[in-house]
């Protein structure tokens, strides 16, 4: 099922959307990862970052500049060579609790990963289990976490979760290879909303996917996010997809944050020149092609 896709958000998001509350789901501080390799690679250098309960924080930047690094170290993701060298990175559940992500255990970290935070990845959809039902992959993930829960309950819950992602209930039985790549990218997704974690990941989540399908698929996060209240750090070389999904948006450069700010205020009046030139790099958002300005705000 696809959603009509002539209600596209076209213009940048506005300050201050309702979802998005004052309070912190994520406090980075001071993080810094080296890829220790010869001459080592400083990838992410002292950055600190915070995350507001609720809102959709883009990351942008140029290839190489440490965005997936920084996305993947936070969920303490790397393998080596990768070594996290300072900083802190702190969960405040809704609970109440702080959680110090940097000194969780393996068996910690396994529990925190799905239920608190997921992650949705370029490539996701290929890591479906091809000789495995969609049913069962996304029941695993219920089995696993929520080992108490009947097998009816399992069967309800996946029903509900295919439903919610626009692939139908209808797909429980289906094989990943019946799926379309969209399809199989929402499966994905409807797993890791499965446990309504309080923070989603994604790395490039639309990008092997046409254009059409990509927004659709956008706008659904983005319907998801007001219905479900997760924060999300949302990470594409696709600058204009950015402005129009994020609240706000961290813009890096080797390794550092050079300015983070609404997705408006980066759009109409970027301050860092590195900012502008990314923007610039964009012919839909500068100049007479600009579809993107026409239906937008206009120029700044
Ligand atoms: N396994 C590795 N060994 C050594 N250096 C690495 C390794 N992985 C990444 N790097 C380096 O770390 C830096 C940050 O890479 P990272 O993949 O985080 O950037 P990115 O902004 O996500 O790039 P892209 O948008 O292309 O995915 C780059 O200089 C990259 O070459």
């Amino acid at each position: 099922m696809v959603e009509p896709v002539g209600t596209t958000l076209s213009t940048p998001r506005a300050n201050g959307t309702p979802h998005v509350t004052s309070e912190n789901v994520l406090t980075v501080r001071d993080f810094s990862v080296v890829y220790d390799v010869d001459p080592p690679v400083e990838a992410v250098a002292d950055m600190s970052l915070d995350l507001l309960r609720g809102e959709i924080l883009g990351l942008a930047g140029e290839s190489g500049c440490g965005k997936t690094t920084l996305a993947y170290g936070i969920q303490r993701l790397l393998k080596p060579p990768a070594v996290i060298t300072s900083g802190t990175v702190v969960f405040h559940d809704e609970s109440g609790t702080d959680v110090d992500l940097l000194a969780l255990d393996e068996a910690s970290l396994q529990r925190f990963r799905w239920d608190k935070a997921s992650m949705v990845f370029q490539g996701a959809m290929n890591a479906l289990n091809p000789v495995l039902s969609i049913g069962t992959q996304l029941g695993d993930v219920f089995e696993t976490h929520r080992p108490r829960m009947s097998r009816a309950e399992r069967v309800h819950e996946c029903a509900q979760l295919l439903d919610i992602v626009g692939v139908g209930r209808d797909r429980l039985r289906s094989y990943p290879h019946e799926l379309s790549g969209g399809m199989r990218q929402r499966v994905m997704i409807a797993m890791a909303l499965a446990l309504r974690p309080q923070l989603m990941v994604m790395d490039e989540p639309t990008t092997a996917l046409d254009v059409l399908v990509q927004r659709e698929i956008l706008l659904q996060i983005s319907e998801l996010r007001e219905e479900f209240g997760f924060s999300v750090i949302f990470i594409t070389h696709d600058l204009p997809l950015l402005l129009e999904i994020s609240d706000r948006i961290a813009v890096m450069k080797e390794g550092r944050i050079v300015e983070l700010d609404t997705a408006s205020a980066i759009y109409h009046h970027a301050s860092h020149e590195y900012t502008r030139k990314l923007l610039g790099s964009f012919p839909s958002l500068t100049g007479d092609r600009g579809g993107f300005l026409r239906t937008g705000e206009g120029a700044a």
